[in-house]
């Protein structure tokens, strides 16, 4: 057992040693050879998420075309409505085609289907004034903890925001300062944490303020979002060391671009929004680039081949950068059009890695590094300690309960190669956790998940789909 320094105190790697029922638990389904697999994968969590807040805060109605629908969306989507934001689900597309094609609905002036598309497209009608004396549960999602609570300060009316008790624990310090230091009335009883009760009074006077977003970007991110709505707009400066997960901030300033609004970044860690109206737009929203690199990392762990459907051109999700980290584990990486196709070698590489700018990659790209023949060293990630669990705790304890030898550093994971065996792996409430596990699964057999059910905060569909890209390879993998 690895001596743990660094964790969050509360964080208990091995559970509270009571067995695991069994009918929790999920097989990890084996690879018997190598993956040949078409993936396609629902809309992005980070971008769904912003652009249901900017279209609640726009000067008119927008229509969002392939939004995510899961556990952190529909958080999101409960938020705005409580607040008075009229969110329409519209009715699903005449024709789907889940097999990748684009197509028009019949007799519609709608966008082509995209090939992504799982679920029905969301029409946001902004309030004419937003409604307090609500509360809101932001579950384990962290888009929901650090975006509302802005919002909230423009309602009126007083606004309780709560979280699962898994997520209470997670960092809002920096969020309680800044509302606090823009003149918002937030009531924290001092904890800085959820949950907490802001007293809006339909507006935020904004100004200057700094905060320390060492412990995530989306603080920045939350603030950003709202600030156009502030009467004197935000000048936000970053005091902390460090900053991670900047491709999350550059998709904020992208989204807020779109809609006509401009940040202006004149230093390092500074950023400038002027009061102004928020287009209104309609947004069609790419697949979830994070939730793919498990299905990608699929194909160099079993040294198959998968080719992911819808991949951007051009776009600021952190899971574009799969495309540069997996040829280091060795894989060939090519794109065709909007296909994205990883080719997996005949052996797994140890890597190298600073993923400071894209912590989200890494609970897969860790188990990846497990199964290498090569010893791993994958650091700038001490933050993800504070994701939906102590990401480097968690993939330490499981993936030695498995036969693993990984050491955690403070801001990363050492690992070295060994042949892993069959066992249980937790998924720690952690969505990225399971599908960690899942990843190991394919070729080590015996991995049974707890909790694969976990996986519903982003991609709900994922056991089927995962289950698909291994049974139904030349149909491609999809769900109707
Ligand atoms: O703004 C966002 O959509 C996100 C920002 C990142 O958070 P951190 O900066 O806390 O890592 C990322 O890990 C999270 O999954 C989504
Ligand atoms: C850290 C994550 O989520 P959240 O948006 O809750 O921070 C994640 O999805 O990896």
């Amino acid at each position: 057992m690895q001596i743990r320094t660094y964790s969050r105190p509360e964080f208990d790697p091995y559970g509270d040693n009571e067995p695991v029922p069994s009918n929790e638990l999920w097989p990890a389904p084996s690879a018997t050879s190598p993956v040949d697999a078409d993936v396609t994968l629902p809309g992005s969590k980070s971008q769904t998420n912003r652009e249901l807040v900017l279209a609640a805060l726009a000067d008119g109605p927008s229509v969002l075309s392939a939004p995510l629908h899961s556990q952190d969306s529909d958080r999101m989507v409960e938020a705005l409505t409580s607040l008075g934001v009229g969110i329409e689900r519209m009715p699903d597309h005449a024709e789907v085609d889940p097999h990748g094609s684009q197509r028009r609905p019949t007799g519609s002036s709608r966008p082509a289907t995209p090939a992504h598309y799982f679920g029905a497209d969301l029409r946001i009608t902004p309030a004419a004034e937003l409604t307090g004396s609500t509360t809101i549960d932001a579950g384990q999602a962290g888009t929901v903890m650090r975006f509302i609570p802005p919002v909230a300060a423009l309602a009126l009316g007083p606004v309780t925001i709560d979280a699962d008790d898994s997520a209470r624990g997670r960092p809002m310090t920096a969020m309680v300062d800044a509302l606090h230091a823009l003149g918002v009335d937030l009531a924290d009883e001092g904890r800085g944490a959820l949950p907490f009760t802001i007293h809006g009074t339909g507006r935020v006077a904004g100004g200057e303020i700094t905060i320390d977003a060492s412990s995530s970007s989306q603080f920045v991110s939350g603030l950003l979002l709202s600030a156009p709505r502030f009467e004197n707009g935000l000048v936000l400066h970053h005091s902390g060391e460090r900053l991670p997960s900047l491709p999350h901030i550059e998709m904020t300033i992208a989204a807020l671009a779109a809609r006509g609004v401009t940040v202006s970044s004149p230093a390092l860690g500074t950023w400038v929004v002027e009061p102004q109206l928020i287009g209104a737009r309609d947004v069609a929203i790419e697949p979830d680039l994070s939730n793919a690199a498990p299905f990608l990392a699929a194909a160099v762990a079993t040294g198959g081949r998968v080719t992911l459907s819808g991949w951007p051109g051009e776009t600021t999700q952190v899971g574009a950068d799969l495309a540069r980290y997996l040829p280091l584990f060795g894989a060939e990486v090519s794109l065709d059009g909007d296909r994205l196709t990883v080719r997996g070698g005949e052996r797994i590489r140890g890597v190298t890695l600073d993923l400071t700018t894209g912590g989200e990659l890494a609970p897969a790209l860790a188990a990846l590094a497990a199964l290498a023949d090569g010893p791993s060293e994958i650091t700038g990630i001490g933050h993800i300690r504070n994701h939906e669990t102590d990401r480097l705790a968690a993939l330490a304890a499981e993936i030695n309960g498995l036969g693993g030898a990984v050491t955690e550093l403070e801001d990363g994971l050492r690992i070295e190669p060994r042949t892993l065996h069959g066992g249980i792996w937790k998924s720690h409430k952690d969505h990225r956790m399971s599908t960690a596990g899942a990843l190991i699964g394919l070729v080590v057999p015996g991995v049974e998940i707890h909790d694969i059910g976990a996986t519903a905060k982003t991609l709900p569909q994922f056991p089927e789909l995962w289950q698909r890209m291994l049974t139904a390879p030349a149909e491609g993998v999809s769900l109707p």
